[in-house]
């Protein structure tokens, strides 16, 4: 691997050999305009990739399609060796957004407890009832992973853009995802709470085993922390290389003004 930190060496425990996401073909059409054209990506266990690529270039909507958001045209997309079907969303993926969906009135742990919704027989409870003692345990859990179990009780609209973020990253753990799609996670932050930010995506491939997939608009973070970093352009990957091999002439052609235009 191109980066190897303390936390990265315990990934000699994590079986690397399937890819956790596999994503090959895909093709997503607007009306005339094609927005994937046989996109394929993979992503192991413990691995960070980071997507980037100019506005259009079809990064949120090759994540939206593996979630459900966006119902793809043609290919496949495999979790954990389980492929998706008619653009069902999988219970073993969660997403994160640059615009943070907590909800603002709701305590810090209710909105990680929501997490569990997908796979718990508790949509009533969201609304109405306190959610279980065991549920609100791995809650704190959760929160405590992500550094925020002093502010449990606290409206989750009361934290700063960088603390709800890393509250919306606390649910997936609650939601027990194997996969994390991260669509501008940092986007929205300083270069303080981006950096942690990034940092906890990193912790939870390496810690933790999960295939984290990010959309990134900074290839400096996307280098520091990530293990792959792929390059779109006109809805195909341009690259797909180790990260520390991705120089700036290559960044800086995934980026010209016109490569959109030249499709
Ligand atoms: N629901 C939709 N209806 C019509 N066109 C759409 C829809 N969603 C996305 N598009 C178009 O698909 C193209 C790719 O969008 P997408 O959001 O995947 O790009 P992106 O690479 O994530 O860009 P950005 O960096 O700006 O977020 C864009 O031209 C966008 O306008």
């Amino acid at each position: 691997m191109p980066r190897l930190t303390t936390s990265a060496r315990q990934l000699d425990t994590i079986d690397r050999g399937a890819p956790m996401l596999q994503i090959d073909g895909l093709t997503k059409r607007y009306g005339a305009t094609s927005v994937l054209d046989g996109f394929a990506m993979s992503v192991a266990a413990g691995e960070v990739v980071s997507l980037l690529g100019a506005n259009g270039s079809g990064k949120s909507t090759s994540l939206r399609c593996v979630v459900g958001l966006s119902r793809p045209d043609g290919g496949t997309i495999t979790v954990d060796g389980v492929p998706a079907v008619d653009g069902r969303p999988i219970p073993d993926v969660a997403m994160v957004f640059q615009r943070i969906h907590l909800v603002p009135r709701r305590s810090v742990i209710d909105n990680v407890c929501a997490g569990a919704l997908g796979r718990l027989d508790l949509a009533r409870s969201w609304s109405t009832l306190g959610f279980p003692a065991e549920l609100r345990e791995e809650a704190m859990a959760c929160l405590h992973r992500v550094g925020l179990a002093d502010r449990a009780t606290e409206k989750a609209g009361r934290l700063s853009g960088g603390q709800q973020q890393r509250v919306a990253v606390a649910r997936a753990l609650c939601q027990r995802a194997k996969v994390l799609l991260a669509d501008e996670p940092v986007s929205a932050l300083d270069p303080a709470a981006a950096e942690q930010v990034m940092r906890l995506l990193r912790s939870l491939a390496d810690e933790d085993g999960i295939a984290v997939a990010a959309v990134l608009h900074q290839p400096d973070l996307a280098r520091r922390h990530s293990d792959r970093m792929i390059g779109l352009m006109h809805g195909r990957s341009a690259f797909d290389l180790p990260a520390g091999a991705v120089d700036d002439a290559t960044i800086e052609a995934l980026y010209r003004p016109d490569a959109e235009a030249e499709r």
